[in-house]
């Protein structure tokens, strides 16, 4: 990756300099105001949030009566604390604390992103290849492939195009095998992350160079190696000469996968046909059995030498993501080469813990962030629902994941968008150190909640 120059350096001192004086702003704007209440906000404050995840746990965790409280309480909460402070003149000191600490953030996460690689990582510069050949789904992205006129332009660039035959499921592995025993010197897929998983795997097994086209729906694999995904096209411009990246591939129980596995609540909402056709009606129906009753499932996992136990929800990712948005599909990763799995398990058992975690975030025990070479998870059944890439499975337990660090070669064209790093969670112990000239305000990683 490109790193950050001297100049990079003293950006992000002064953007945390800066940060550090309006976040102290805002907890002296709170302290001035003590005798006119400032107390009164951050409590008032602080209580509205937990009464709100309270709320949000019953409302999923229950269904009846207590499920419309629960939505009433989370609606109502922080409309209570709003018109508290109007009431009590106190309105014009929330305002400029939270605006300074708005402010406090914005800068912080500038000056921490602001010391991490800003562009894209750089592979070897590599010819086109001679006997490439191109797996298709029609299907993908609702229709990608015809769209951008994918078989034509691989083509024309020298490709053979396998073409899915949407009507039944074809076997994608032996596709892929098939056509390096004929002599394909590059691997590629026009499709969803779970077949670029699967063809990926046979190329890194012949250690033969992969071409990812960002034609399915959601491309969290390609968005992570910098790639278009607005123009799955602009992926086929590798196939006259690009860049060659070395990246790391997961595997759960044998089976390859590219971004994540995920364990627990969401595997198991995700294996039910309903969930395609109507997302969210499917999770409330499930919820209050998986969190609370008859279908509780907890898993316990060996995450390198470390126990965790009685986890609701478990994501395994290959390399781990910046932020726990990771769970709701909004996560990146800076880099597919670091040579660790990502792990993110979540524990919460009542609104008490729910409101712990809406107020403490990371630091909540019902929160783990961690990183690990070897993930193993057990639960008290023989088989459990698994996630790969999205896709849903059964597997017996208990499921070993395990990363193949740079196992995969993969062509990538020089011209596209990059990666763009996210800005890490906001460290303040970091940020302080960066801007006092101690730090360069980057961490390993992993903490544990
Ligand atoms: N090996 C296969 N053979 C035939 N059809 C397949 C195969 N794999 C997937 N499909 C079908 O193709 C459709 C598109 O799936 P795919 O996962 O490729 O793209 P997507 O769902 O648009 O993208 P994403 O995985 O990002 O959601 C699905 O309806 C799936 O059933």
């Amino acid at each position: 990756m490109t790193g950050t120059g001297g100049d990079g350096i003293v950006a992000a001192r002064w953007l945390a300099r800066c940060a550090v004086t309006a976040a102290l702003g805002s907890v002296a704007v709170l302290l001035l105001g003590l005798g006119d209440g400032g107390l009164l906000i951050v409590g008032g404050g602080l209580l509205g949030l937990a009464a709100c995840a309270a709320g949000a746990w019953w409302f999923l965790a229950h269904r009846g009566l207590v499920r419309l409280g629960g939505a009433v309480l989370a609606v109502a909460a922080p409309l209570a604390v709003l018109l508290m402070f109007t009431m009590d003149g106190l309105w014009k000191i929330a305002l400029f604390a939270t605006l300074l600490w708005g402010v406090a953030l914005l800068l912080a996460r500038g000056a921490l992103r602001g010391t991490r690689p800003r562009t894209t990582r750089h592979g070897r510069t590599v010819p086109g290849p001679r006997r490439p050949v191109l797996i298709m789904n029609p299907k993908s992205g609702g229709g990608k492939v015809e769209q951008f006129g994918l078989v034509d332009k691989a083509e024309k660039l020298g490709a053979r195009v396998i073409l899915l035959d949407a009507s039944t499921h074809q076997d994608v592995t032996a596709l892929a095998r098939q056509a390096v025993a004929e002599g394909a010197d590059l691997l590629g897929v026009a499709g969803g992350d779970g077949t670029q998983a699967l063809v990926a795997a046979v190329a890194a097994d012949h250690d033969l160079p992969f071409l990812v086209v960002s034609a399915g729906t959601r491309n969290h694999f390609a968005m992570d190696l910098g790639l278009d995904r607005t123009d799955p096209s602009r992926c086929l411009d590798a196939l006259s000469g690009g860049e060659e990246l070395r990246i790391d591939m997961g595997e759960v129980a044998g089976r390859p996968f590219v971004n994540t596995v995920s364990f627990g609540v969401y595997a198991d909402v995700v294996q039910r046909p309903e969930y395609r056709d109507d997302k969210a009606g499917t999770i409330l129906k499930l919820t209050p059995d998986l969190l609370v009753g008859e279908g509780v499932r907890r898993l316990d996992a060996r995450v390198d030498a470390e126990r965790l136990t009685g986890q609701q929800a478990l994501l395994v990712s290959n390399n781990p993501y910046t932020s726990p948005d990771a769970l709701g599909g909004g996560g990146k990763r800076p880099r597919l080469d670091g040579g660790e799995l990502g792990v993110l398990g979540i524990r919460v058992e009542g609104a008490a813990q729910a409101a712990d975690l809406a107020v403490r975030g990371s630091l909540s025990p019902a929160l783990t962030v961690t990183t690990a070479h070897g993930v193993e998870v057990t639960a008290d059944e023989p088989d459990i629902p698994v996630a790969v890439d999205g896709e849903a499975l059964m597997m017996p337990a208990p499921v070993v994941c395990r990363l193949r660090p740079q196992a995969l070669r993969v062509l990538v064209p020089h011209d596209r968008p990059g990666v763009v790093v996210p800005a890490p969670p906001v460290n303040w112990r970091l940020l302080f150190d960066l801007a006092v000239g101690h730090g360069t305000g980057t961490t390993t990683g992993a903490h544990h909640g």
